[in-house]
């Protein structure tokens, strides 16, 4: 694994497959292979720096307040708490303010059109639909050619409805951030961010910035890089969309769930957020001290990684540790079974925050806990879905506790059966019950 996604990266650049589709976003970083993703990598990779990340913090933290709020709320009416919308709500929320510049506030909202298309920007077939694209892909290209040339939905990865929601929101404000962006005015967002990356490689100015940031050599492009155009703008910003939506709402559901489950490592959390966090809400020199926040965090991503496997394909013909990877052969790693494989994970399938203590930690190969994956092609929004994530945690901590009781899903003693396909998802929508913190607690 060290070889392949770290050590001899240049080999393993590209994913196994890209994206059938016939929107641009096929062709965005993600889905990118050698010297594409290097460029795109480079011009985007500044954009997520964790000093650019400061610069979009003040709209988390709104978020992260809003679903404090509506979690109270909640608690006051008696009402239980659909888990997937909740944390769904939040994770788009963010990701419109963040990402599109829109003023957006769908916590606690019952429809909103854009969390509807981030949920359902993946045409996900299933039954005949699924065994009618497996069949015709068994001819080269064939799957390609309808989708890309034919224009037919069933074979489209992307679902066009929502391609079109999104391409109409941003043709618009991409146009009118360029205009702003020459007097001057600015919105402190990833659009805002990924044009002024844009602009620094248009001007040459990308690849001096790039050398003073730590960034591996695998990562850049040889020669100056070109500035993205207003339809590989786009790409980038649905990718935003594609990454960042359903992982991190998962995470937060899960992780939600595990502290409902084990009322005493919530209550360890809450303890530690109510001595280290002095005001409504936390500073960062606060968050960074919230170590066992960080490790309920952890064992939230190691028992439900949301992306459970990554690939990679060989360029070239070559040997490693004695095994022979034929140029083009695509190589899986199954972080799932890795993050709970019993030689690396003292009890493999319990949560328990304490695998990740600074013991444990210090006596286990990192690479066994690759929730993000691996090497230069490492998740670009990593910090931001941390960041997401442990200030939802540390707000809503310290005003509500998560329940199960006689009328969650599941029921008190009971747990979560899960849909046995792809990333982990609950078989039935969980819905928990939220108690109010009383000031004495
Ligand atoms: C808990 C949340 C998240 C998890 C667990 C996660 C996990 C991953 C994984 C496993 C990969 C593939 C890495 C590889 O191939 O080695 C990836 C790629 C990526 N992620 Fe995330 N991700 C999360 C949130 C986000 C967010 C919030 C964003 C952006 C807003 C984001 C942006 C990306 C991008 C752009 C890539 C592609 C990187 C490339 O191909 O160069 N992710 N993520």
């Amino acid at each position: 694994m060290r070889a392949i996604l770290v050590k001899d990266f240049n080999n393993f650049v590209s994913r196994g497959e890209g994206l059938v589709s016939k929107s641009a976003f096929g062709s965005s970083l993600f889905f990118s292979a050698d010297d594409a993703w290097r460029r795109k990598r480079q011009i985007m990779s500044p954009t997520f720096s964790s000093g650019k990340l400061k610069r979009i913090s003040k709209k988390v933290i709104d978020s992260a307040e809003s679903l404090a709020d509506f979690l109270e709320e909640c608690a006051k009416a008696g009402r239980l708490v659909p888990l997937r919308d909740t944390c769904g709500a939040y994770s788009s929320e963010i990701i419109a303010k963040t990402g599109f510049g829109i003023q957006a506030k769908f916590i606690g909202l019952e429809h909103s059109q854009f969390t509807k298309y981030c949920k359902t920007l993946l045409n996900i077939r299933l039954g005949w639909p699924r065994t009618v694209v497996q069949l015709v892909n068994l001819i080269p290209n064939m799957g390609a050619f309808c989708a890309k040339v034919l224009g037919i939905q069933l074979f489209d990865s992307v679902n066009m409805d929502a391609n079109r929601y999104f391409t109409t929101i941003l043709s618009d404000t991409i146009l009118e951030r360029r205009r702003q962006r020459r007097t001057g005015v600015t919105h402190g967002d990833f659009l805002d961010l990924i044009l002024e990356a844009n602009d620094a490689a248009s001007a040459g100015r990308l690849q001096q910035e790039e050398e003073n940031r730590e960034v591996t050599a695998s990562e850049l492009a040889s020669g100056p890089v070109r500035g993205l155009s207003d339809e590989e703008v786009y790409a980038e910003s649905i990718l935003v969309i594609f990454a960042g939506f359903e992982t991190t709402a998962s995470t937060l559901q899960w992780a939600l769930y595990e502290l409902a489950q084990n009322p005493d490592i919530q209550e360890k959390a809450y303890q530690e957020v109510k001595r280290v966090v002095k005001g409504k809400t936390p500073t960062q020199e606060e968050l960074k001290q919230l170590d066992y926040l960080d490790q309920v965090i952890n064992e939230t991503l190691r028992l439900f990684p949301p992306a459970p496997l990554v690939d990679r394909k060989a360029r070239e013909t070559r040997t490693y540790n004695g095994v022979t990877i034929p140029a083009g052969s695509k190589v899986m790693f199954p972080f799932w079974h890795l993050m709970r494989d019993p030689r690396y994970w003292e009890t493999p399938n319990t949560f328990n925050p304490e695998h990740f203590s600074k013991e444990a930690r210090e006596k286990r190969d990192p690479l066994a806990f690759t929730p993000f994956g691996q090497g230069p092609r490492l998740c670009l929004g990593m910090r931001l879905a941390l960041l997401e994530l442990k200030m939802a945690l540390a707000h809503l901590l310290p005003r509500v506790k998560v329940v199960l009781n006689d009328r969650t899903e599941p029921r008190q003693g009971k747990e979560v059966k899960m849909t046995p396909l792809g990333a982990p998802t609950p078989e039935k929508p969980v819905q928990l019950a939220i108690e109010l913190r009383s000031d004495d607690a």
